[in-house]
This record gives C-alpha cells, structure tokens and sequence, in this order.
C-alpha cells in the first residue's frame, strides 16, 4: 500500500536555518525504516516560515491523499494548519519545541514543552547565576508565551525579568539591544530569538567587549546547529536544555550521528529539533506498521500504549496530553560547536502543556511544611521534578544532610531509602519525602507496656495506654481515635474488660454500616407496629442490650445529626426512649465512640458534628497511632498474629524466617493492624501448606521486597492531604481556629477556606 507523507518545512525563509535539518532528519526516517506491506513517499514542500502558505500546501496535499504531516517549525504554521487536519481528518507530527497550550486531537508533538526545558533551564540559571533576567525574543506566540512562563516562574522564586524585548523575524542589528542589556546589567539573558538572528546576537555579544561577555545566554532554540551558523568561537560558554545533545555518548547516538551523515553526505551538526523530528517520523511510521492504518485515532491509541527507547533515553507518549515524557538535559556550548552536559534529570519529566503557575506550592503549602517539619517526628524533604532540594526541615538536614537548593541524583534517593525509613508523597511538580531512622525492631522487652490485648513499646503509645487505664477506672465517655484498623475496637473491649463492668455486655455499633433510617430502632428499640416492616413484636435496641456493660459506637462521625440530638439526649439523662412509644427506659451504660475522622476540624469546617455531643464523648480521648510510626511493635505483633493462626488452624508454621520479618518490620502498613493481620494470615497458610517456616516467598511481592519503594505507590496521593493532616494536627493541639491559625502562621479566613475544601 502506497502511503504519502507531506513534509512541511521551511527550506528558505529566515528559520531555514534549522529547518532544512529536520526536513533531512525526517527523511532519513523514512529513507531507513522498514515499513511492511507499505511504501511511504515522502513529498516535501517549503513552507517559506509563512503561515499562510503552510495552510495552502497543506490543503493541497491533502487533496492529493496526504494523511500524515511532519513539521511547521513556528506555532503560527502549526496553527495555521490545524482546520486543515481537521477537514481531511489528517495527523501532524509536530517536533519542536514550543509554549504548549495545545492539546489537539490530529497533532502528536514530539518536542520539549516549557516545563521540561524551560523550566529546568530557569532552575538551573537561578541556582548558578542570580534571579534578574533579560529577556529578548522574536516577536511572535513562541517567544511571548514562553516569556510569561518566565515571568511567573522568576516571580515564584523571588526573581525578576528585568525587561522583556522583541524583534521582528529576521531582525539583524542589535547593537542598541546591548547597549540595552549593559545598561540593565542583568544576571542572565533568556533568549528566544529564532532563525536568522540568533546569528548576529551572539556574534554582536562578542564584539561588544568583554563585559558582556560574562553574561550567560540560556536559550531554548540556540543549539549544534545554530552555534555552526554562528561561529562556534562566538557562541561558547551558553546554555541549552533538551532530551537530546548530539555530544551524548551513547551507541545509539553515535550510531545514529554515523547513519545521519552518511545519509547527507555532509558532516555536519546535529541538534534536538532534528533528533525530535527523526523520532516522531520514526514513531509514527513503526505505529503505521503495527497499527495496520493511517487513521490518526488509532495511530495515537497504539502510541500511547508503548515506550520508545532513543537514543537520549526511554520516551512515551502521555496518555491524556499528546506529548512525550521524556528526560531532559542542560548543555554548555563549547567553542568547537557542542555541548557539554551540565546537569541531567536522569528520568522522564511528564508534559504539562498548560501553564498555570511554575510555582511547586502555594504560600500556605509552603507553610504547611515548615509546620509540619517543625511539628513531626519525621524529616520532611521535597525535591522538584527538576531533582532539586526545595524544602528540608532541619531534622532532615541533620539527618540526611541534604542542603536547600541542592541536586539530588536517583544514585542519592536510593541510598537515602536504603539508610532510613522514607514514606513518598507524590505531589503534582515534586515529591514529598517523610524520613526517620529505621529502628532495629524491638523485642518486647521489660519496658513494653500491656493493656487488655494490647502490647506496645512505644513510648506514644504507652502514654495513651495510661489513659486507658484510668477510662477503666472511671465511667467516663472516652473518644477513641485512629486510623482504620489500628485497633480501636480492640481497646475499647480492653476498656471494657479491665473495668468494673467486665461481666456485663459488650456491644459493637458501627454506625456507617447501617442504613440511615434504621440507626435509630438498632440503637434505642422499638414497640410492634412502630414503623412499616418493623418486627412483630418489636425489639430492643443496642443501648438497652448494653444495660450494665459498654456500648461501642464505631465511626461515630458517620452519625445523622439528627441522631446525635437523640444520643446527646440519652447522654444527658441516662434513658432510651423505643421507637413507637413514649416511655422512657432508664439505662447504665458506658459509652465508648470512635472515628479516624477529625471531628474537630469536621464541627469547624461543615457543622457535621455537634460541639455539645462532640465535647459530651470526648472527656477522656485515646489516640491510636498508625503502624508506620511504631514499626518498633510490629515485629511482637508478628508473633502474636502468627501465635493466634496457630491456634486456629491447630497446626502450622510458628516462626518468621529472619529475611521475612525484615520485610514485615520495614513495610509502612498503610492498613495498619487489619492488613498485617490479613498478610500474616496469608503467609502462615502458604507455609503451612510446604511445612516451612514463613519466607520472603510467602508474603506479597510488595513487601516482599522491601527495596522496591520506587513501584509502592506513595502513601498518600497529595500535598493537600499532608496539608489536612497537618492542620487537623494543629486543630488538635490548640483550642480554636483563632490559636491554630496562629499556630500555622496563616490568616484565619485562609484556615476556614481549607477546612472548608476538606470535609
Ligand atoms: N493489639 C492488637 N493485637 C492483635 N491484633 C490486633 C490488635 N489491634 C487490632 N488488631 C486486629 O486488627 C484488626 C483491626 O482492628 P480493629 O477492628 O479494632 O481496628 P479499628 O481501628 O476499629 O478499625 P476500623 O477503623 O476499620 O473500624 C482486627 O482484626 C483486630 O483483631
């Protein structure tokens, strides 16, 4: 089948410079690829860098049967034909770079976006030269759209663009820019001048003497090619950031530097766009192969399922935005035309084709962390996409010595992972990392405090046990907090049993399970023929069955306000009214209630909790901390799990191999008691199916491997649930949303909108 490829280059016109190199690289995409049962035709037309005459051709060849299009360097030819691709239903691969804002249905782009190039180049300026900028750019949407990205990015960092200056395309004279530049004396220049005047700006920076010299030139679009046309001599000492350098060493590169020159018989310079553009030629055409059509929909749905492996790394095609994820690098022109690479992500960067702001956190994000880095028990580091160290706490500081401002490599995060204890949060533009020591698990010794079933080593955790004693003692409500299955159950029956009433009932409400309009007759009863369907007879409900021993009301924030009305009434005068009648019923019972919500910060944010219930069931409170942060009681809880499957099933496995729980101390348990629980319940039948002890082989792949934290999925998805936490903590520790906000360093208005998007 014969397939036409249209090749929109500009091949004159003021940004041939760089074009006719991608017109050759998508060439010899096509020259070298095997194609199947296809025969591809390139047909090549030069597109002049106009924007009208880019629509016309591309009209044109679509009526010829042109389906597939590769090129239009500037957004303003890509723009111009996209109602074409539209109309024929047709595909444009677009390989250069650009300001992004563009997401279109026929266009896959295959160039860097602000994000994965500028912003890395910004970082990197900042870092290493000062934060007034000068920006010069050809006067068109590239450089204008790209510049306000530098805007907020500088303004985000408490930086500057100190002047932003264009020129018409092709402009040649700019002495008076310089004269300009010297006057303003900026740190760094941003340029995204393109085409022709690259050339006489950075020749025109050379003659003007020394002094300007020293200011650096970082620019998107200076690259191998351009510093030919410049001259090297005049063009060293810059900056530039892409996936691709034609200096990188790597086989697949020199091999492909090799077949290039060959191809045109010249030995000449190789940069990013050409690279961009023999990749997105190539990627298109294997899919036209495999996909077995030309149909730009199914291109893209067999794209976005496969990795590309290149010759600047691996590369995919994002799923939601059309663009590569991809690694990114930052060259220093050299004075023999190349670059030599200064710094390197050393993994993808995804696209973010639109701009909101550069900024990694909002003001209060910000503060959140230094509360929350003042406030844990935990160090708290966050590094950017661009591996840069942007908040450490001083805990973390000493910890891991990680500096403010710093490169991390991946070489740095693994061995911080393997020296301590880390819980990644993965935040949109950074991660999150939450570091403490890894504690030698602690045998129960004589230190570990017992309460009912309760064990525990934990100096935290011990001071709460105390408080469950005296709730034993007394017949104070208690509010038992924690997150789900840390065991709240489990103390309030060990309250029960160490109290007076041990030989009275027991009873266990979960509210959130039952159905709203049946809460009411399961806990106060109800008379024959109360309501329609209800027993015959009618039944008593959980309050009275409780008579002279504890209730347990389980998620107790779950409760119907008008509800908690009721019990507050029942609270307050010790009786149970039935459903149906007007008797009221004297009852003794001790109430025990429990929730993982912040019923607090719930009665703040959305009045879903009543002060005077909530004030009523919290005289005596018990905090339940999670798991991962006593790892010292898991390795006693092991024993005790495996203790209790023993005596269940009557036989089987009654020890960890020493491999095995290592694994089970070391794992963060986001589930708490209940998912070790199910783990070791698992474990122990596996094992006693081969009468072995429990191995690494018996427990889930990942815990199994405890270095295998780059595949766990981080705790918690977001900042903004670090940020919940942190402000429930701060809700918690002060009296009122006046002290809290105090606390936390924000404006109390700024506290009720975030409780308020919480809950
Ligand atoms: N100290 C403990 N020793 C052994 N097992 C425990 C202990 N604490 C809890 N468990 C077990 O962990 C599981 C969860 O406990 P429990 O139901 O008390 O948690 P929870 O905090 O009330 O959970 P949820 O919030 O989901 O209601 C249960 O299987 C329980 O037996």
């Amino acid at each position: 089948m014969h397939i036409k490829v249209g090749l929109l280059f500009s091949l004159t016109g003021t940004t041939a410079l760089t074009e006719k190199g991608q017109c050759d690289a998508a060439r010899l995409a096509i020259e070298e690829g095997s194609h199947g049962p296809y025969k591809i035709e390139a047909i090549i037309r030069d597109i002049c860098s106009d924007p009208r005459k880019s629509a016309r051709e591309a009209e044109a060849m679509a009526q010829e049967g042109v389906r597939i299009f590769i090129g239009c360097y500037t957004s303003a030819c890509r723009k111009a034909i996209l109602p074409v691709l539209e109309k024929f239903n047709c595909l444009l691969v677009y390989p250069t770079l650009y300001e992004g804002q563009e997401c279109h249905p026929n266009v896959i782009y295959t160039g860097e976006l602000p994000n994965q190039q500028v912003y890395t180049l910004l970082d990197y300026l900042t870092r290493h030269y000062g934060k007034r900028v000068y920006c010069i750019g050809t006067d068109y949407v590239y450089p204008r759209e790209t510049n306000q990205q530098v805007q907020s990015f500088l303004r985000d960092r408490e930086g500057a663009v100190i002047k932003e200056q264009y020129v018409p395309f092709g402009h040649q004279h700019f002495q008076e820019v310089w004269s300009d530049i010297l006057s303003q004396e900026p740190d760094a220049i941003f340029s995204t001048l393109v085409g022709k005047s690259i050339i006489p700006f950075y020749r025109d920076q050379q003659r003007l003497g020394t002094k300007l010299k020293k200011v650096p030139i970082f620019s998107p679009i200076t690259k191998e090619t351009e510093l030919e046309a410049i001259g090297a001599e005049y063009g060293a000492g810059h900056y530039s950031s892409a996936s691709y350098f034609q200096s990188l060493p790597t086989p697949e590169n020199l091999a492909f530097i090799r077949r290039f020159q060959q191809f045109t018989g010249e030995k000449r310079a190789i940069s990013s766009v050409m690279y961009n553009t023999y990749l997105g030629t190539k990627m298109v055409l294997d899919t036209i192969v495999e996909a077995r059509s030309t149909n730009h929909r199914k291109i893209y749905e067999h794209m976005s399922k496969k990795t590309f492996e290149t010759a600047c790394g691996t590369m995919l095609v994002d799923t939601t935005h059309r663009h590569l994820s991809r690694p990114v690098k930052i060259g220093k022109s050299l004075s023999n035309g190349q670059f030599e690479i200064v710094w390197d992500s050393e993994r993808n960067i995804v696209p973010r084709p639109f701009h909101t702001s550069s900024r990694t956190y909002t003001p209060l994000s910000d503060v959140v962390l230094k509360a929350w880095g003042n406030m844990s028990e935990e160090a708290v580091v966050a590094i950017s996409e661009q591996g840069t160290v942007i908040y450490v706490s001083s805990k973390a500081e000493q910890l891991t010595s990680f500096a403010h401002g710093q490169s991390v490599t991946p070489a740095m995060l693994q061995a911080m992972h393997q020296t301590f204890l880390v819980t990644p949060y993965a935040e949109e533009r950074c991660q999150i990392y939450l570091v403490k020591p890894r504690m030698a698990p602690a045998a129960p010794s004589p230190t570990a405090s017992r309460f009912g079933g309760i064990q525990t080593v934990h100096p935290g955790y011990q001071r709460e046990l105390e408080i469950a004693r005296i709730a034993a003692q007394s017949t104070a409500n208690v509010l038992i907090l924690g997150e789900t299955g840390t065991g709240k159950e489990v103390m309030a029956e060990s309250i029960h049993r160490e109290s007076d009433r041990k030989n009275g009932p027991f009873i266990a409400v979960n509210t959130a399970l039952l159905p709203k309009d049946l809460i009411a007759s399961e806990l106060f009863g109800f008379v024959d023929g109360a309501f329609t369907g209800a027993k015959k007879g009618g039944a008593i409900g959980k309050f009275e069955a409780a008579h002279n021993g504890t209730i347990f009301l389980d998620e107790i924030g779950d409760m119907p306000l008008e509800l908690q009305v009721v019990l507050l009434r029942v609270i307050e005068s010790k009786k149970i009214v039935r459903l149906g009648e007007s008797r009221e019923r004297a009852i003794n019972v001790r109430i025990i209630a429990a929730t993982n919500r912040n019923l607090a910060a719930e009665m703040v944010a959305n009045q879903s909790f009543r002060p005077d219930l909530f004030y009523r069931l919290n005289v005596l409170s018990i905090t339940i901390p999670s798991l991962m942060d006593r790892p010292e009681d898991i390795e006693h809880l092991c024993q005790e799990l495996i203790h209790e499957c023993f005596l269940t099933y009557g036989d089987g496995p009654q020890s960890f191999q020493k491999e095995a729980l290592h694994a089970l101390v070391h794992h963060p348990w986001p589930g708490n008691i209940r998912e070790l629980r199910n783990v070791i319940e698992r474990a122990f039948l596996l094992a006693r199916q081969e009468k072995s002890d429990i191995t690494p082989e018996h427990l889930p792949p990942n815990i199994r491997n405890t270095d295998s934290y780059l595949q766990q999925p981080a705790r918690s998805s977001s900042l903004k649930s670090l940020e919940r936490q942190v402000i429930e903590q701060a809700l918690q520790k002060t009296k009122s949303v006046t002290e809290a906000s105090q606390f936390l360093g924000i404006a109390r208005s700024t506290l009720y909108r975030k409780i308020k998007s919480y809950y």
